[in-house]
């Protein structure tokens, strides 16, 4: 039962036991829930039929179910509620730690709003119908076969023209079962690119209002949200209309227990007390179905939310165990790799970048750089060959012991919306403020941050908007001293520093990479000359590789460079 929780809800473990505690004390509620009308009948029996009875029984009784009514809704209020809350709570932890642990090639195919959707909204999703919905409909899964025995034993005729209609409608949102799931999946879809189409708009405010956008734009949202609305409505109908009928039904039912009953009354097969009894019950188990068809409902359209959240836990996560990496030589031995699977990027590529020297990976737009350095950091799994460190393939290292031998900078700078000195501090989390405020210093930062109102106590905004360029990148340079990890890259870190500050930077740089693994990119080729070697990239294949003046005598792809690189330096506006 617990598996098939997990499994139809996309529950944690604990959820699901939870779950089954709950949809037990559903049951119980269900069958407490008919005791009142019991007693109910027990009355009209002393009332029409002169059965007297002691008040005790009446009293006693009464107590008796008034007290099992609250200890029972008390035990599936907690159950539900209060490990409602901790189940989205663990759920989202869940998620999160599968996505730490997959691959950036899982970001680059999924939008990054539809896993924040997935995080929250789903999960929101999920703890609603864990409180409200699938307890009850649970419970009375089990509780309707026992009622149907009860009344069919107590006579055949009313029992069957109360069960038969329940099954006819629930047979109705059976049958329509697969047309909602599919309707309300198109909707949640619909839904998921709306927001993402938002936000991308949000996002792109300056080339938007810069191109003059604007009116293309917001059309463009307009039409979307007047689709989404049809097929919001094409949702409910599918969803409202077997619902619709299968109340009706229900109605229909309990006109059937009165004209069956009023006439086996009049032939006397049966007495006034068992008429109202069926006609009771009819009331208390319509208002039963009816509820628990709203939780039918409920379910169904959860489906498109369980399914994504099962598609994300069953990601394959990136392998690899903890290991002590004690040399620092990183070897590409015949690596290929597609993004896509259609495309190699990255063709047999084979190099050593050697432990103490500077590596430089030379090339035009495009080759594929930045992606061995992708590559090289596990942010993807290369497709073919290997690529090794200290002689450890890669592939068998957990990210978490090759990240605390490896920082990267690169061209791209992520900063978090909070104090300057937290955004260093993430290069390495036990450091004390002094160790923040030296590895500023050695990145050069010192001096813009003293000019931030609050200094290294200024929040720096969503993404260090309130930053430039390059105040950025030498924040994140700061990061990497703070690391001080034995391997290097540093793609493009000059492509946002000014004249005035890229020497001091390169001071700094140079502190940074002595006696390390050192890996770079740049496009300025000043920066690589001085570089112990040189491997030239050409559409994703190594061309040649060598130092400055090796390549200038071998290399016609990288006097190339030279020449295009000279061009750029001599370009004036
Ligand atoms: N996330 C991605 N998904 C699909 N294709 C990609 C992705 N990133 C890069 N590519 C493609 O892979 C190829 C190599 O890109 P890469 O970024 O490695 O080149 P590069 O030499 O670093 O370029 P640049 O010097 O312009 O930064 C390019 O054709 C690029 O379009």
């Amino acid at each position: 039962m617990r598996e098939l929780f997990k499994k139809h809800f996309a529950l944690t473990d604990k959820g699901a036991k939870d779950l089954q505690k709950a949809s037990a004390a559903s049951f119980f509620v269900y069958v407490i829930n008919f005791f009142p009308a019991m007693l109910l009948l027990l009355l009209v029996d002393e009332l029409l039929l002169n059965n007297v009875k002691e008040m005790g029984l009446y009293l006693w009784g009464s107590v008796l179910v008034l007290a099992a009514m609250w200890i029972l809704l008390r035990i599936e209020y907690d159950a539900l509620y209060n490990t409602t809350y901790q189940e989205s709570a663990n759920l989202r932890t869940e998620i999160a730690d599968v996505l730490t642990k997959l691959p950036l090639s899982y970001f680059s195919r999924h939008d990054l709003s539809d896993l924040a959707q997935t995080i929250m909204a789903d999960v929101a999703a999920i703890e609603h119908a864990m409180s409200h919905a699938m307890a009850k409909a649970v419970g009375f899964l089990f509780f309707f076969p026992l009622l149907s025995v009860l009344l069919l034993l107590g006579n055949v005729k009313l029992g069957l023209a109360i069960i038969l209609p329940i099954l006819l409608g629930f047979g109705l949102l059976l049958l329509s079962k697969n047309l909602q799931i599919r309707e309300s999946f198109k909707h949640y879809q619909k839904l998921r690119d709306n927001s993402e189409s938002f936000q991308e708009a949000i996002e792109n405010q300056q080339e938007i209002k810069s191109f003059g956008l604007t009116q293309k734009i917001r059309q463009t949202l307009y039409q979307k949200m007047e689709e989404s609305e049809k097929i919001h409505l094409r949702a409910e109908i599918s969803a409202g209309f077997p619902m619709l009928c299968s109340n009706v039904i229900l109605q229909f039912a309990f006109v059937i227990v009165i004209l069956t009953g009023v006439q086996m009354l009049h032939t006397g097969e049966i007495d006034i007390l068992y008429f109202l009894g069926y006609v009771l019950a009819s009331i208390k188990v319509r208002e039963s179905v009816e509820s628990v068809n709203m939780n039918v409902e409920e379910l169904y359209y959860l489906d498109s939310m369980v399914k994504r959240i099962r598609e994300i836990r069953e990601t394959k996560i990136q392998q690899g165990k903890d290991q002590t990496i004690s040399s620092y030589d990183i070897e590409f031995d015949k690596v290929s790799f597609s993004y896509d699977k259609d495309t190699e990027v990255l063709k047999n590529v084979s190099f050593t970048a050697k432990q103490n020297e500077v590596t430089a990976l030379v090339g035009v737009s495009g080759c594929g750089k930045t992606s061995i350095l992708r590559l090289m950091s596990r942010l993807y799994d290369h497709d073919g060959g290997s690529i090794r460190i200290g002689g450890l393939d890669i592939k068998e290292l957990s990210t978490k012991s090759l990240f605390e031998k490896l920082s990267i900078v690169f061209q791209d700078v992520t900063l978090f919306n909070t104090s300057v000195l937290e955004n260093i501090r993430i290069g390495k989390k036990t450091a004390t403020d002094e160790e923040v405020i030296r590895a500023a210093r050695l990145a050069n930062c010192e001096e813009f941050i003293r000019r931030l109102p609050e200094g290294y106590k200024t929040m720096i905004g969503e993404n260090g908007a309130t930053l430039s360029g390059g105040e950025r990148q030498r924040l994140s340079i700061a990061r990497a001293f703070l690391k001080d990890s034995p391997i290097i890259i540093l793609d493009e870190i000059a492509a946002s520093l000014d004249v005035k500050n890229e020497k001091k930077i390169q001071d700094s740089l140079n502190r940074l990479i002595l006696d390390k693994t050192v890996i770079i990119i740049s496009h300025r080729l000043k920066s690589v000359e001085n570089a112990d070697k040189i491997v030239v990239i050409n559409c994703g294949r190594v061309e040649a590789s060598g130092t400055h003046l090796e390549l200038l005598k071998t290399s016609p792809t990288y006097n190339n460079l030279v020449e295009k690189a000279k061009l750029t330096e001599e370009f004036q506006y």
